[in-house]
Parts: structure tokens; C-alpha cells; sequence
């Protein structure tokens, strides 16, 4: 009785006061963005993920509020497509592979390159350590610390460990970009 009470308070929500966001995801290829997004959008997982050639859109209904989310390749090719995609958007959306030690330093300066464009001030920005079912994951901690996320400023920051695979922390990230919606 109370799963029937809830769907009739969604669709009215949705009927009176529906909202749409505009996220983008970006992130060095390999760290998991498609698979994410695939996983948020109610679709499977699987390994055999096909890397992004461009861009790819998906929307996510989260209550009322309508996710529209655009991944974008990771690969150096398409890397300053970034900036334009970040333009204007409520939330940027960082997703680092956080057992891939290698390659965070990498990481870290693209993030830090697209944030110093004054376009993108002040768009909020959440940063997640995907990946967390491995065992040579970096904690939150040390994401922060190998990020050099401490030192962005003039946006809001979070940073969470998660796992696309095992969809575990799938539904904090949905509700930091909800809370966003309307900023
Ligand atoms: N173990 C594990 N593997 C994952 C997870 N998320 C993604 N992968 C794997 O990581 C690989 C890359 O995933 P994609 O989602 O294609 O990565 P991407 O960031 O979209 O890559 P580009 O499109 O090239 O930028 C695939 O083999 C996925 O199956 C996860 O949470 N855990
Ligand atoms: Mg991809």
C-alpha cells in the first residue's frame, strides 16, 4: 500500500514541479564513466565496456528531478571537448579509477586545467574513486590528498568512493546532484 502512495506522490511531483539538470561526466579513459552511467540509467554492468568515441547522452530520473547526463570520451583525443560540455552545466562530475595509482597524476592536471577556465567558476564539482571493489583501491583520503583536491576553490567539492560494478555508493551520488538542481 505505501509503494502505491509513493508512486502517486512521484507523479504528481514529477506532473507539478518536474525538474531537468544538465551533468556532465568526465574523467581519464578506462576510469568508468559509461559503465556508471549505464548503471544509474537502470542498465547492466558488464567488462566489456566500449570505450567512448565522442560523447554519449543518457537521462536519469531520480523523483521529480531528471538527470541529463552527457559522457564524454576520456581519451586524449577528446579531452578538450571537455570545457564546452562543462559550460553552463549544475554539477561536473570527476571519476577517477582509484586502484589505477598510475594514472591519477594524469588525472589531477586535466582536473585542475579544466577548473582554471573562468567559464566553468563555480560550477560545483564531485569527484568519485571508482572502482572500490578492488583491493588496490586509494581510500577517499588519499584520493583527496593525490588529487590536490583541498586546493580548488570558489566551488563546492566532494569527493566518494564508489562502485559502478558493484553499485555500491550509487545512491549518495544521485543525491549530491539532486541537491544541486536547483543552484
Ligand atoms: N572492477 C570494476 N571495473 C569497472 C568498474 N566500472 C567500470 N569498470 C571497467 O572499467 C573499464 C572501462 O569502463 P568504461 O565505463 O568504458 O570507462 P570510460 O571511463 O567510459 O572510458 P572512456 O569512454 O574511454 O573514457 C571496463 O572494462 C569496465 O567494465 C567498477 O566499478 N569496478
Ligand atoms: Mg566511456
Amino acid at each position: 500500500m505505501a509503494g502505491i502512495f509513493k508512486r502517486v506522490y512521484d507523479w504528481l511531483l514529477r506532473l507539478f514541479w518536474a525538474t531537468e539538470m544538465d551533468i556532465t561526466m568526465i574523467g581519464l579513459q578506462n576510469a568508468g564513466k559509461t559503465s556508471l552511467l549505464r548503471v544509474l540509467a537502470g542498465g547492466e554492468f558488464t567488462l566489456d565496456s566500449i570505450p567512448t568515441v565522442g560523447f554519449n547522452m543518457k537521462r536519469v530520473q531520480k523523483g521529480h528531478v531528471t538527470l541529463k547526463c552527457w559522457d564524454l570520451g576520456g581519451q586524449p583525443r577528446f579531452r578538450s571537448m571537455w570545457e564546452r560540455y562543462c559550460r553552463g552545466v549544475n554539477a561536473i562530475v570527476f571519476i577517477v579509477d582509484s586502484a589505477d595509482t598510475d594514472a591519477l597524476p594524469v588525472a589531477r592536471d586535466e582536473l585542475h586545467m579544466l577548473l582554471e577556465k573562468p567559464v566553468l567558476e563555480g560550477i560545483p564539482l564531485l569527484v568519485l574513486g571508482n572502482k572500490s571493489d578492488l583491493d588496490e583501491k586509494l581510500s577517499v583520503d588519499e584520493l583527496i590528498d593525490s588529487l590536490d583536491l583541498k586546493s580548488i576553490s570558489h566551488r563546492e567539492v566532494s569527493c566518494y568512493g564508489i562502485s559502478a560494478k558493484e553499485e555500491t555508493n550509487l545512491d549518495a551520488v544521485l543525491q549530491w546532484l539532486v541537491a544541486r538542481a536547483s543552484k
